[in-house]
């Protein structure tokens, strides 16, 4: 087990006029080489309980355990961070260097790594992510919102982190912006073996990637298990305030119909086979009986 929630509990402002209570009960597991997405309506809890799983903020009840380490011991600060990156949702929270190539050495440089170790992470990283060499020298500023989010990323991976966390990554790009990100990230997950949990608002895109899904509602974790669990649970996701995804209520109308659906596709083209199949099956069967 490498992350461990333990009954935690998160309030903002704690002890103030305003007060914000934004997670409470939160008891959770995550292993090596998981692919989890966390999703929400929005409030829910999903970036403060990322927060916390590399000690950006620390709970007011409860533990948050990482790779053994408590994140409360603050000794112990950046090998947490080392362990766990986390991408922001905005990437010009996160780049502030003046030069792309300084940005990205930024954490290796912050853990002591040294310059020719650091050359070779941004090298690494940057043929990982398709950053062009080309723009090392350029202000991350001058970049396009695809560029950004890249570099971001590529900034957190120069660390080399056991757990990559992405706050809502494809967030304001357009359809081949989120193609080229999401491409990325499963590669990341398969060949390199990251384990990565994904917050997003896009159902279809956490149904098309994550094995496990987290369903915040309220500030509690209101499901936690394996993905057609809840997304064949449209009851489920509607009582947390979510839309399921339409191929999903289209498979679901199906079956009421009488076809035959084994297990639930993500995929629109993947729904069209079905559809198909059960139509050629329904005209054998029509064609037998004649
Ligand atoms: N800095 C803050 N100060 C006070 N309250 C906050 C702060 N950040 C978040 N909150 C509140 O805590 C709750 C959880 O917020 P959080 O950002 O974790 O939710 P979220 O599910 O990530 O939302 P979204 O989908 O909109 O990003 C919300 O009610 C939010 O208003």
């Amino acid at each position: 087990m490498f992350i461990e929630m333990r009954n935690v509990e998160f309030i903002y402002g704690d002890k103030t006029p305003f007060e914000k209570k934004a997670l409470s009960g939160v008891n959770l597991t995550i292993s090596k080489g998981e692919f989890i997405g966390i999703i929400g309506k929005t409030g829910s809890g999903k970036s403060t309980l990322v927060q916390l799983m590399n000690g950006l903020l620390l709970p007011q009840q409860g533990d948050v355990i990482v790779d053994g380490i408590n994140t409360k011991d603050k000794k112990r600060i950046k090998e947490i961070r080392k362990r766990v990156g986390l991408v922001f949702q905005y990437p010009e929270y996160q780049l502030f260097e003046e030069t792309v190539y300084r940005d990205i050495a930024f954490g290796p440089r912050n853990l002591g790594f040294s310059d020719k170790e650091i050359e070779r992470k941004v090298k690494e990283v940057c043929e990982l992510l398709e950053i062009p060499e080309s723009i090392l020298e350029k202000s991350p500023f001058e970049l396009s919102g695809g560029q950004k989010r890249r570099v971001a990323i590529a900034g957190i991976l120069a660390m080399d982190p056991e757990v990559l966390i992405l706050d809502e990554p494809t967030a304001g790009l357009d359809m081949k912006g989120r193609k080229r990100i999401f491409n990325i990230i499963e590669r990341l997950h398969r060949e390199k073996g990251k384990t990565v949990i994904l917050i997003s608002h896009n159902l279809e895109d956490v149904a098309n990637l994550c094995e496990r899904v987290i369903v915040l509602n309220n500030g509690k974790i209101s499901f936690d298990g394996p993905k057609h669990e809840v997304f064949e649970n449209i009851k489920l996701l509607e009582k947390s305030g979510l839309i399921a995804p339409d191929v999903l209520y289209l498979q679901h109308r199906l079956k009421m119909r009488g076809f035959k659906i084994e297990r639930f596709e993500y995929k629109v083209e993947k729904v069209a086979d079905i559809i198909v199949k059960n139509l050629a099956g329904n005209i054998t069967k029509e064609g037998d009986r004649r």
